[in-house]
This record gives C-alpha cells, structure tokens and sequence, in this order.
C-alpha cells in the first residue's frame, strides 16, 4: 500500500521501535531559542554532557528581545529576566556550540519560526523539533517538525533522537481558488473553524489541494505555524517545485553535487496516489472570507461578514458558556457586526505573519487607502520577522509607506505576540493581531486579541474598525 508524506519522513527517521509503539525518532534539525533551552543546558552541564551533533543546532533569541532601543547594546533589555534568558543563551552556545547562532541584535536574527527557513536550516525531509509548539510553521518544506518540551530539548541535545509515538494520518484539501483579498492566514482560520481545536488531535494533518498548492512557501508556512492551533503537533505540505526554488541558494542549504542528490530525494516527499489516510476534511476555497476571531479560541472565528454569536441560539450548555464567558472577556454584545468593532492597538507580526509578503501585503493595503493611521487606534506596530525580512522591506521603502501613515517600525522579534517583552496590551485594550493565539491575556493581562491576516490587520488600523478587505 501506498504511503503518505507523513509515513515517508516517518520510516526514514525511525532508528528503533518498542513493542508500544514507542519509537527513537532521529532528529536532523534541533532549533533552539532563549526561553526553552536554559534548563536542558543546565541539564546536559550537571550530567557531564556534551551536544551530540552540534552542526544539527541553529540557535536564536526572539521571545524575549525588545522590538525598541537596539542602539543601547543589552542595556536597551529593561526586564531583568528577559536579560537574563538572553544573555543565558549566549553562554550557553558559547559553551556548547551551534552551527549558526543568530544572537540579540546581530543582522540575522529574527523569531526561530522565521529564521529556521530564510537561512536554509530548515529542507525537506528533515526531523526539525524546536522547544517551541509552533514548530510545525518548518512542515511548509515537506519537513516532519513539532515542538518539543525542555526535557526533550535536553534528551535531543545529548542524543540526536527523540522518543515519540507516530501519529495518526489527516488529510485537509483546500479545493478552488481564493477570492481576491484571501489569504493563508484565512485559510487556515477557516479550517480551524471547521474542525475545531481539538480536531487535528493525535493527527499529522498534510495540508493539499490546489488553494494550498497555489499558496506561495510564505502561506504555506501561515498555514502549517496554526496546525497547533488545530490540535495537530505536525502540520505538511508536499514538496513541489516552489519549495525547490525556495531552498536554492539559501545559506545552510546543500550545494553542488549534494544539491542534485538532495532534490532527486525531496522529488519524492509527496503522498503516494492509492496511499490512505485515517481523516480527510475537505473545503471548498471558493467560500472562504476574510476571516476575524471574535473569542478567546482560535476556532471562535467569523468572517467578516458575519456578527457576534449570540449564546441563547447555542442549545449545549458547555458551548454556551464558553461563547458567554468568551463574550465578556472579549467586551462585545451578541450580534454586532464584525466590521463595527472596533480596535485600539495593530500588531502585524510574529512567526505566523512576519515574512517579506506578509509585509508587502499589508503595506500594499496602506498604500491603497492612501491614509494615515485612525486616531482612535493608539499604537500600530509592524515588527519584522527577521533582521532579513526587515532589510528586504527597507529595500523595496515598505517602512516609509508605514511610517507615513503612522505605523511603528520595528526590529524583528516575537513582540507582542506574546507578553513576554516590552510590547504588549494593557487591561481592556482591543488588537487586530495577525498572530496565532488568542487566549485570556496572551498579548498582555485583560488584553482582547482578534486573530486577522495582514491585510486585514492593515485595513483596520486605517479605518479603526474591522473592514472588509474585499470592498477595499
Ligand atoms: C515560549 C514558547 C514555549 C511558546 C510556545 O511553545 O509556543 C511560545 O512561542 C508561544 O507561542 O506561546
Ligand atoms: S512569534 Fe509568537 S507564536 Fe511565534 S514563536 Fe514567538 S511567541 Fe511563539
């Protein structure tokens, strides 16, 4: 019988399995970043460890890094924990090595889930783990990648293998084509309102269909960053000729003769035709719309179009108290129409919307509406993923079109994504967002976060509202 993209990547990683069905999976790419790896360095000093294959790890400091201030050195780091984490990191690579190390402030350095691509570190085929759950942003590249845990992160660095259990095989096909104004971002919200949370749980769902196939590697990394949010620890894309041409040439990708053995082999990092797989969702493209979450869940999501759900229409009584505790939190009355909330602070950034389209995008939306920032809206932040994404939109003046209109500019990092910097939102405040999560106090305690993609995140720092981007 056929097998499919997972079970390929699978076999070829696999070096022992227990009669459980608990296996040593071999792992070829070990990303790491401050907040994760102190513990499992810590680990391996007090064990007498060294890092088993050191070339496997490319490190960077995101989480923690201010987006401000980067001509103060490390003293522009006002919390004394973020220093520490960062500078923990320093030492601990100084000590025990990396192939690459993209420290705070040096020219490369960027969110892990931005880097791990852009510098070639991330191909196809590859095991890529990272103390980090939105790992599986790296299965874009028809890579097998998941985060680990720091005990994990600890057993990999000692041992280049991991203990896992394989999962369960999903198929999610994305039939049609986009309507104008759609993108990954909404796609992959769209799935996550159709299948739930929880619905990609115990399943590596490959991503297929001719909307993803059309995605550029930028989408399909949108697409894969979120299957987390839908439950799944992985999330694929087959290797197609885009993929190919994204590798090419990148720093740690492989050259001459190793070049053409490594693409005969990636050429076949697809499903087989007759293989099976244990879930299949399909959706139709053509009916997506730009999407807006409305709660505290990823899968409490509308599009544009749509209003507030009332709770009394909900008959069971658990999801009826979640929309109503949900409703509260987020300060919005059952039935509102989308477009008429509106925001006090944008944020378009983070490792699910940060890449040099992302940017382009949301740029090109400013430019099109040819106005400033609304006055009600007090911050609009566009934070980079990457020191290269930043240089390449400094290239093509994408930063005057923001800074124009009144947007910051910043340098690159997780920013306020999540509040573990200096960038966040105070009590009440109300983001358009193009991250990935929007529990209860993610991007600050009592902040109320509404996941958008760029574009959308771009229109509604214009208009101060949710705007449909289609009717722009
Ligand atoms: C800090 C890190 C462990 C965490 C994750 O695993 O995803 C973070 O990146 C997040 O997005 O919440
Ligand atoms: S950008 Fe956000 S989601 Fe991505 S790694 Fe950083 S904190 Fe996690």
């Amino acid at each position: 019988m056929g097998r499919t993209l997972y079970d390929k990547i699978w076999d070829e990683h696999v070096v022992h399995t227990e009669d459980d069905g608990t296996a040593v999976l071999y792992i070829d790419r070990h990303l790491v970043h401050e907040v994760t790896s102190p513990q499992a360095f810590e680990g391996l000093r007090e064990g007498g460890r060294k890092v088993w294959r050191i070339s496997s790890v490319v490190a960077t400091a995101d989480h923690n890094t201010p987006t401000t201030g980067w001509e103060l050195g490390y003293d522009g780091i006002t919390d004394p924990i973020s220093k520490e984490q960062i500078t923990t990191l320093d030492k601990n690579i100084g000590e025990f090595g990396a192939a690459a190390y993209f420290p705070y402030l040096s020219k490369r350095q960027g969110i892990v889930h931005v880097i791990g691509p852009e510098q070639g570190a991330t191909l196809p085929g590859m095991t890529v783990v990272c103390g980090d759950s939105h790992t599986s942003t790296h299965g874009a590249f028809g890579a097998l990648a998941h985060g680990i845990g720091t005990s994990e992160v600890e057993h990999v660095l000692a041992t280049q293998t991991l203990l896992a259990k394989k999962a369960r095989n999903m198929l999610v096909k994305v039939e049609g084509q986009l309507a104008r104004g759609v993108t990954a971002k909404d796609v992959v919200l769209a799935i996550i309102g159709r299948i739930g949370t929880a619905g990609g749980t115990g399943y590596t769902i490959e991503f297929a269909g001719s909307a993803i196939r059309s995605l550029s590697m930028e989408g399909r990394m949108t697409v894969c960053n979120m299957a987390i949010e839908a439950g799944a620890r992985a999330g694929l894309v087959a290797v197609d000729d885009k993929t190919i041409d994204y590798v090419k040439g990148r720093p740690l990708a492989p050259t001459g003769a190793e070049w053409g053995q490594a693409v005969a082999y990636w050429r076949t990092l697809h499903t087989d035709p007759d293989a099976k797989f244990d879930a299949v969702v399909e959706i139709d493209a053509t009916r997506i719309v730009p999407q807006v979450t409305w709660g505290t869940s990823p899968e409490m999501v509308l599009g544009i179009d749509g209003r507030v759900p009332d709770p009394d229409k909900e008959k069971d009584d658990s999801k009826r108290s979640a929309i109503e505790r949900a409703l509260s939190y987020m300060g919005l009355e059952p039935g509102k129409p989308m477009a008429d909330v509106h925001v006090d602070k944008v944020f378009i950034g983070s490792c699910t919307n940060s890449r040099i389209e992302d940017i382009r995008e949301a740029a090109a939306v400013v430019k099109r509406l040819g106005q400033k920032v609304s006055s009600n809206v007090k911050l609009a932040l566009v934070v980079p993923g990457s020191g290269p994404v930043k240089e390449q939109a400094e290239r093509e003046g994408l930063h005057e079109i923001f800074k124009a209109a009144g947007f910051e500019w910043r340098e690159p990092g997780c920013s306020m994504c999540l509040a573990m910097n200096a960038d966040r939102l105070e009590p009440g405040e109300r983001c358009a967002s193009t991250s990935n999560r929007n529990f209860e106090g993610r991007q600050g305690a009592g902040g109320r976060t509404h996941l958008v993609s760029p574009a959308m995140a771009a229109a509604a720092a214009v208009h101060g509202h949710f705007v449909d981007i289609r009717q722009l």
